[in-house]
């Protein structure tokens, strides 16, 4: 007997997209993708057969044939209602960093189509929103996969969820959540040896090599440390109303804060974040003089609800410390495991290590659909 089919909705073709439609491309007994959108354009399996499928290898030069519907932008309303029509399961891949999108994954639920995404913004919004989604997901009987949320690829979701779910008492989370911010500490302030980098040009090279989020200074700012720490504080069992409803310290000078949010503003941030290299070169300096090395860190201490997000100085031979690369680490300590924590450690970002989570999340999914 063959499989059920079950349809794919894709949202979001950047460095996670693309790097997840090629890993698609190699699965065996795939999903039929039937929706590819990105922000101006959509291309959609014609009903209402949703066939012929749209080939996640090739997309790019499959969207100029005829057998495909083209259409601009469509409302998250409509790619739901057209995946909950399709003659099976469905699912939607959130490959975007769009809060708009997420805050629709109750639409898509309660029409009984699971989410799978590395969109962080839904699950550390409103403490509602999340309530929201996890009851319209009970209810349209549908399943959510955010692991990529926290780590990127790195089982840093499964493992909290499978310490809760078998009882063990998890006390404190703690560690380096940003890829991005590991790679500039590690990059402009390395434990062992010296650099002479300035801080801007390795922001720069950080956006180049597709850590950072579509707008740096949300990496800058604390804010995706505090992101994280607000989904993984929600899963230990923590009510966290907002990702900034505890002290988050920023990198962003304060000239600079006031800088619009449009992609003229990104642009203008990275040309003028030059002229604020010495703010870092100090920081960088005064951990220097006490031997250490600064980082970028978060904390959750689960009895006291107390979340911490910012710099911290660290001996040079500490692990955190020592880290290399994007590398992210996150010690859980908890009950069963004592004094020595369980830790996770590997690349924290970039897009095949991403995808990698979403990939492995999709499959999930399949396996309880069908
Ligand atoms: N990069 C990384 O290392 C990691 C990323 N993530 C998360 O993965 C997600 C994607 O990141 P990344 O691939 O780097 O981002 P990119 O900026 O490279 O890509 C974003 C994509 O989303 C599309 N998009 C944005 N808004 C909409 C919308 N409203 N409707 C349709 N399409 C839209 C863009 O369209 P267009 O092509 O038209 O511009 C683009 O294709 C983010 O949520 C990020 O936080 C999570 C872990 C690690
Ligand atoms: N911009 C983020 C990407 C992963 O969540 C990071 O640098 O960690
Ligand atoms: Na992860």
């Amino acid at each position: 007997m063959s499989a059920s089919p079950i349809y794919l909705g894709v949202i979001g073709v950047g460095g996670v997209g693309t790097a997840f439609l090629q890993q698609l491309a190699r699965f065996p007994n795939a999903p039929q993708l039937v929706v590819l959108a990105r922000s101006s354009q959509t291309l959609l399996a014609p009903t209402p057969a949703y066939s012929p499928a749209i080939p996640a290898a090739d997309w790019a030069t499959a969207s100029a044939a005829p057998s495909l519907t083209k259409s601009g932008a469509l409302q998250a309303e409509e790619i739901a209602t057209y995946l909950a029509a399709a003659p099976g399961r469905a699912i939607l891949v959130d490959n975007t960093s769009d809060i708009s999108l997420a805050r629709q994954y109750p639409t898509f639920l309660k029409k009984g189509i699971s989410v799978v995404t590395p969109n962080k913004k839904g699950f550390s919004d409103d403490l509602s929103l999340w309530k929201d989604i996890f009851a319209s997901a009970a209810e349209g009987k549908a399943l959510v996969y955010h692991e990529s949320t926290v780590g990127a690829g790195l089982p840093v979701l499964s493992t909290l969820k499978d310490l809760v779910a078998t009882g063990d008492e998890v006390t404190r989370i703690e560690g380096v959540f940003s890829g991005t911010l590991s790679f500039l500490f590690n990059t402009f302030a390395p434990a062992s040896g010296s650099s002479d980098a300035q801080w801007s040009a390795v922001v720069a090279q950080a956006k180049e090599l597709g850590y950072t989020e579509p707008d740096p200074r949300d990496d800058l700012n604390g804010m995706d440390v505090a992101r994280k720490l607000t989904i993984l504080a929600r899963i230990a069992g923590l009510e966290v109303s907002r990702p900034d409803s505890f002290p988050i310290e920023s990198l962003i000078p304060a000239e600079l804060e006031s800088l619009p949010s449009s992609s003229d503003g990104i642009t203008q941030f990275m040309t003028r974040l030059p002229e604020f290299d010495a703010q870092m070169a100090n920081i960088k300096d005064t951990a220097e003089k006490q031997g250490k090395v600064v980082r970028y860190v978060g904390s959750i201490d689960v009895a006291a609800k107390a979340v911490k997000v910012g710099l911290q100085y660290f001996d040079k031979d500490s692990a955190i410390a020592g880290l290399k690369g994007s590398d992210n680490i996150i010690s859980f300590y908890t009950k069963r495991y004592g004094a020595n924590p369980l830790i996770v450690q590997g690349a924290g970002a970039g897009g095949d290590v991403t995808a990698m989570g979403v990939s492995a999340d999709l499959i999930k999914a399949v396996e309880r659909l069908r």
